[in-house]
This record gives structure tokens, C-alpha cells and sequence, in this order.
């Protein structure tokens, strides 16, 4: 079975099916259930739970609309989609530069995928797993509060080379955002000047609006599905109180109602989940109240999010994550960061900086919970997180963190990070995989190998498969919230694998470890090595020969042996 045309992957199973529609594959789910006992004994219960996974073959044409599509994010996005599709080359000091996808986990990650008869390590890239829709055939559109044209948006957000905007200004020029709603009482104040491209009316007639605008896009534009993201600036929390939007029921009445605590963004979440698109926070701020997680369960229509996790906040998600598995425990962590384009400037402002400071704060909580024998019930490391706007460093967003721990015997370490980088490039290609996998998963189903009656299932609405991507993640009730990135990128990696019939990573290479050719049938490894040298492989992804001190220059003589001792 290919998973997909141009996969260089044919998975040989019995237990993988495919058929015109569906890639379907049996697969064992294996979990430990785990009961406290009333002696305060943990009671383990290893289980296996026998499913079909299936998976949609058919990759539908994939329209985006974009809220907030003349920012930085939008219009970069904009531009690298018509970049990476005409494969763009430009000059700059340095050389020739090409476009590409670096930071899409999708477009520019591998997966491993198993181990060769040489022992050696297979990775095949992500996208190749399943099919997914190519960047190149999306069709963007959407609104924004400001009416300049994508051209100009781009050249507002200076981000790009200029040599690569040049020749990609006449194609963008030709797209103009939709208008916007545009509530003063939600972004910051300093944003008004922007604010020329907006929907008039009460909130349900602007409601409408963006509901029409979906149905407009998708007739005109001829695509099979729409995704509709929020890129838009930060807004301020909405109040969540009972009788305002605490159900589905009370929002549509504050809806009808014009209430003013329904914030622009909540209205786009209702009107995107009506047309049944999947609805993406890339902000920080409580668009997902409690009424609209209730609308979209209702609906049964994927709603994800919050805040693009792209910088800052990633490294926290993985160094915390090291620190706390190694036993060693942070006990402060200050964070600042300044930076100087829009977003910065919005931010400037103190309730949506909240917002984010709530967004950027919870990131360490579940790895501090993990580890009882570092951090008592109630202690957490003190975690502050300061964000400074400066107009002169633009979209270069100059991040420093200072992480302290405590080692053994008292002693501390103190970890300093440095990090300066194009904001909008690290977020955009985040977009491309929110989309990307947000469109993936609503073709994956689940069923039972042994009910033949069972039905298919798919995803919860809450998907919170794209919490790698998530500063917040926003996950199902009654789900635990992941942040390590670790653990976030198994779960897709590991959710893939099991749809082409593959086990999960488990890293165990117990056929490396033991001698397995004395306990199986299996022929042995043919990884040859010479004692006291680096070790060679036969073969490497590249099709260079590599050897185990990294170098694939040497010139080391290959034992025959062929059973790597
Ligand atoms: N760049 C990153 O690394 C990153 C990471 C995480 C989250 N974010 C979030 O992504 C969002 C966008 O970032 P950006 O750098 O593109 O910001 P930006 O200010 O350049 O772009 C935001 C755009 O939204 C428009 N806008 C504001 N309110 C609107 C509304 N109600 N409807 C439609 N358009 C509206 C603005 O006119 C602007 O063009 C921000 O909220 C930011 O906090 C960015
Ligand atoms: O992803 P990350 O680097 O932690 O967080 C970033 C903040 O540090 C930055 O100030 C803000 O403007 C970006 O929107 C983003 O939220």
C-alpha cells in the first residue's frame, strides 16, 4: 500500500486495506489505566483495544480565509504560497536564495518510519505519511480591518526580501481583504488609524456578513472545503458570565441581542462554525467561550487553537520539559521579549498584553505537575513574562530568558537564551500546518475491529491534535492539556503512523540491544563495525556512508562478520 502517489513509502501489511475511498488500517491501542487505591496505591492496568482507523483518500481543494489577512502573518503567508508555487529564487548579500516551507512540520520535517537491514534509521518526510493537501493548490482569501491590497500589505509588513517582493507584488496586488468587523473596545486603541475596511450593522447583521462572504468565497473560488484562522491582532478577554455566553443558547441570544461583551472574533468562530468550517485561533485571547464550544460540539465543526506557539514559548515547551524529566528543578523563568511590528504595537497596550501574558504564562504548568518529588501540591517556579514594544527592530523580535534551577545539594543552574528572529516568518509556516492537518484530520475515523456494528467516529470537535502548534492548546473537556512539544508531536507523528497500519514510536530497538537473531528467525543485522573505530552503515538517507562519530569522510575498513560485534 501507497499511502499516497508520490510516496517513496509502501507499507506491507495484512493490516492495511486500501480502497478507492479509504486507506483503512486494524490497529492495537495500547493503554495503562491507572486506579488509586484507598491505601494510596496506584493499581496499574496495561490494555489493548482493537480498532479500524480510516482515513479519506480524497484530498478536497482547500480554501483559507484569513482574519486579519493584511497583517504581517497574512500577507507573509500570502507571499510564500505564490513563492513556493512558482519555486522563486532572489539575490541576496549572502547568495541566491530559494522559497521554501523551512518550519512546517508538513512541508519540511521527516518522520521515522523504522530501521533498515543495516540496523540504520528510515525518515521519510511528514507529508509523505498520508495525503494531505499541497500548499500549492490552497486558495487563500479573507478580511481585514485596513483596505491596502495584499501587495501593499506586504511591503507595509516588511518582512520579506525585497528582491523576493518585487516579484511577487503584481499577483498580490490583486487581492483585496474583505472588509472587517471592527469593535475599538476589543483591540487596542493604537490600532484605529488601520481601521478603514469595516462592516457596519449590528453584531448579528455582520454576522451574516461573514457568513455570506464564506458562501461567496466558496462558490467563486470553486473549493471543495473552507478553514477560516484568526490572525488577526490580539483582542482583549471577553467576560464569560452565565446569561452572556456560559451556552450555546445565551451566545446566540447576546448575538441577537447586540450585546457588546461578543467580541469580533466569537462572531467570526459562530459564523464559520454555521457554515460548518473548521475554525483556528492563532490569538491568544478567549474566543472559545464556554457557549461557543458548546455551538461547535452541536455541530459537530473542529474548532482549535490558541496563540501560534512559535518562539519563545516552544523553546519554554521543550527546556522545561528536559529540565523537570531530568529531575532538575526550575524554580524561576523570566521572560522578555521586544519587538516592533504590529502585533508588538497592539500588545503595547495593557489589556491585550493580558491576554497574551495568560497565553505565554500556562505553558510550564503540566510538566511542573508530573514531577511530585520536585514541586510540593501547590508550588509552581516563578514565571514572569514581559513583552516591550520598539518600533525600530520591526518584525525582528528580540526574545531573552533567563531559566534558574535548582541542582543537587542546593546548588543552581542558570540557563541564558538569546533569540532573535523574523516573528512572522517563524508563525507563517505554523499557519500552513494548522491548515494542513486541520483539513487531515477531518478525513481520519475511528471504529471498533470487533463491534462490526460500531459506528465511525471521527475527531472531537475540540481538536486538540494541533496543540503542537498551540501556545494554549484548547483541548476536549475532560482531557488533560499537553504543552510539552515533545509529547505534542508524538501524537501526531504517532496518530499518522497508526493510519497506515504502523505501531507507535516506541523507540525500544530491542533488535539493536539484544541479540535477536538467537531468540527469532530473523536474518542478523548486517551493521558492520570494527572495534575501536567508528561504526559504519551501509546505507544513510543521503546515500552517503555514515559513521557513528558523524563523519562521513572516513576511510575505515569494514568488518564481514556481519553480525556487528
Ligand atoms: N508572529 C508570531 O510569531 C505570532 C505568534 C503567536 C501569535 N501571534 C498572533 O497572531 C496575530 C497576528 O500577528 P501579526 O504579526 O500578523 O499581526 P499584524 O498586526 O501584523 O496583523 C494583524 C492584522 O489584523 C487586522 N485586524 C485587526 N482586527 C481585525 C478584525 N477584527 N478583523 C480583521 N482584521 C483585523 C489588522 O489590521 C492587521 O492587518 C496576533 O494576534 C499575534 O499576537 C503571532
Ligand atoms: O511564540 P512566542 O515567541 O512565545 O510569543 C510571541 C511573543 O513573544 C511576541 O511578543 C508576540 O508578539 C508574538 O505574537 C508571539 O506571541
Amino acid at each position: 500500500m501507497k499511502p499516497t502517489k508520490n510516496s517513496t513509502l509502501e507499507v506491507i501489511s495484512p493490516k492495511v486495506q486500501v480502497d478507492d475511498e479509504f486507506i483503512t488500517s486494524d490497529y492495537d491501542y495500547q493503554t495503562s489505566h491507572v486506579k488509586r487505591t484507598a491505601d494510596g496505591q496506584l493499581q496499574v492496568h496495561p490494555q489493548t483495544t482493537a480498532l479500524k482507523i480510516r482515513t479519506g483518500r480524497h484530498v478536497p481543494k482547500l480554501g483559507v480565509m484569513l482574519v486579519g489577512w493584511g497583517g504581517n502573518n497574512g500577507s507573509t503567508l500570502t507571499a510564500a504560497l505564490e513563492a513556493n508555487r512558482r519555486q522563486l529564487k532572489w539575490r541576496k548579500r549572502t547568495g541566491v536564495q530559494e522559497a521554501n516551507w523551512y518550519g512546517s512540520i508538513t512541508q519540511a520535517s521527516t518522520v521515522f518510519i523504522g530501521s533498515d537491514e543495516a540496523g540504520g534509521d528510515v525518515y521519510v518526510p511528514m507529508k509523505e505519511l498520508l495525503p494531505m493537501v499541497e500548499p500549492d493548490n490552497i486558495v487563500v482569501d479573507g478580511w481585514d480591518i485596513s483596505g491596502l491590497h495584499l501587495g501593499d500589505a506586504m511591503r507595509r509588513a516588511k518582512v520579506l526580501d525585497v528582491a523576493l517582493q518585487d516579484q511577487i507584488y503584481d499577483q498580490l496586488a490583486q487581492l483585496r481583504p474583505r472588509p472587517s468587523i471592527y469593535d475599538p473596545d476589543f483591540i487596542a486603541a493604537n490600532q484605529s488609524d488601520r481601521a478603514d475596511n469595516v462592516i457596519r450593522g449590528t453584531r448579528l447583521e455582520q454576522y451574516e456578513q461573514i457568513r455570506r462572504d464564506i458562501r461567496d468565497f466558496r462558490e467563486r473560488s470553486g473549493v471543495d472545503s473552507v478553514i477560516v484562522l484568526w490572525t488577526a491582532n490580539t483582542e482583549r478577554f471577553a467576560d464569560v458570565q452565565p446569561g452572556l455566553n456560559n451556552t450555546s443558547q445565551e451566545l446566540i441570544a447576546s448575538l441577537k441581542a447586540n450585546h457588546a461583551e461578543v467580541s469580533p472574533s466569537t462572531i467570526f468562530a459562530m459564523a464559520s462554525i454555521a457554515e460548518g468550517c473548521t475554525y483556528i485561533n492563532g490569538s491568544p485571547q478567549n474566543t472559545f467561550v464556554p457557549g461557543l464550544i458548546q455551538l461547535a460540539e452541536e455541530k459537530n465543526v473542529f474548532i482549535a487553537g490558541d496563540d501560534f506557539k512559535s518562539g519563545q514559548t516552544k523553546i519554554k515547551s521543550v527546556l522545561v520539559d528536559f529540565l523537570v524529566g531530568a529531575g532538575i528543578k526550575p524554580v524561576s523563568i523570566a521572560s522578555y521579549n521586544h519587538l516592533g511590528n504590529n502585533d508588538g504595537k497592539n500588545l503595547s497596550a495593557p489589556q491585550q498584553f493580558r491576554s497574551k501574558e495568560i497565553s505565554k504564562s500556562n505553558v510550564v504548568d503540566d510538566m511542573v505537575a508530573s514531577n511530585k518529588l520536585l514541586y510540593g501540591p501547590d508550588e509552581h517556579p516563578d514565571h514572569v513574562v514581559v513583552i516591550k514594544y520598539v518600533p525600530y527592530v520591526g518584525d525582528s523580535k528580540r526574545a531573552m530568558d533567563e531559566y534558574t534551577s535548582e541542582i543537587m545539594m542546593g546548588g543552581h543552574n542558570t540557563l541564558v537564551i538569546h533569540n532573535t528572529c523574523e516573528d512572522s516568518l517563524l508563525a507563517t509556516p505554523l499557519i500552513l500546518d494548522l491548515v494542513i492537518l486541520g483539513e487531515l484530520s477531518s478525513r481520519i475515523q475511528l471504529s471498533s475491529a470487533e463491534r462490526e456494528s460500531a459506528p465511525w467516529v471521527p475527531f472531537k470537535p475540540v481538536l486538540s491534535l494541533l496543540s503542537y502548534l498551540c501556545k494554549a492548546p484548547l483541548v476536549p473537556q475532560g482531557s488533560q492539556v499537553v504543552n510539552s512539544l515533545f509529547r505534542q508531536r508524538a501524537a501526531i507523528e504517532n496518530i499518522l503512523r497508526g493510519c497506515i497500519g504502523l505501531p507507535p514510536i516506541s523507540h525500544l530497538t530491542l533488535e539493536q540491544r539484544f541479540d535477536f537473531s538467537t531468540i527469532t528467525n530473523e536474518p542478523p543485522l548486517k551493521r558492520t563495525k570494527i572495534l575501536g573505530q567508528p561504526c559504519s552503515v551501509e546505507s544513510a538517507p543521503n546515500g552517503k556512508k555514515v559513521h557513528a562519530n558523524g563523519n562521513t569522510n572516513g576511510s575505515a575498513k569494514l568488518a564481514t562478520n556481519g553480525n556487528g560485534h
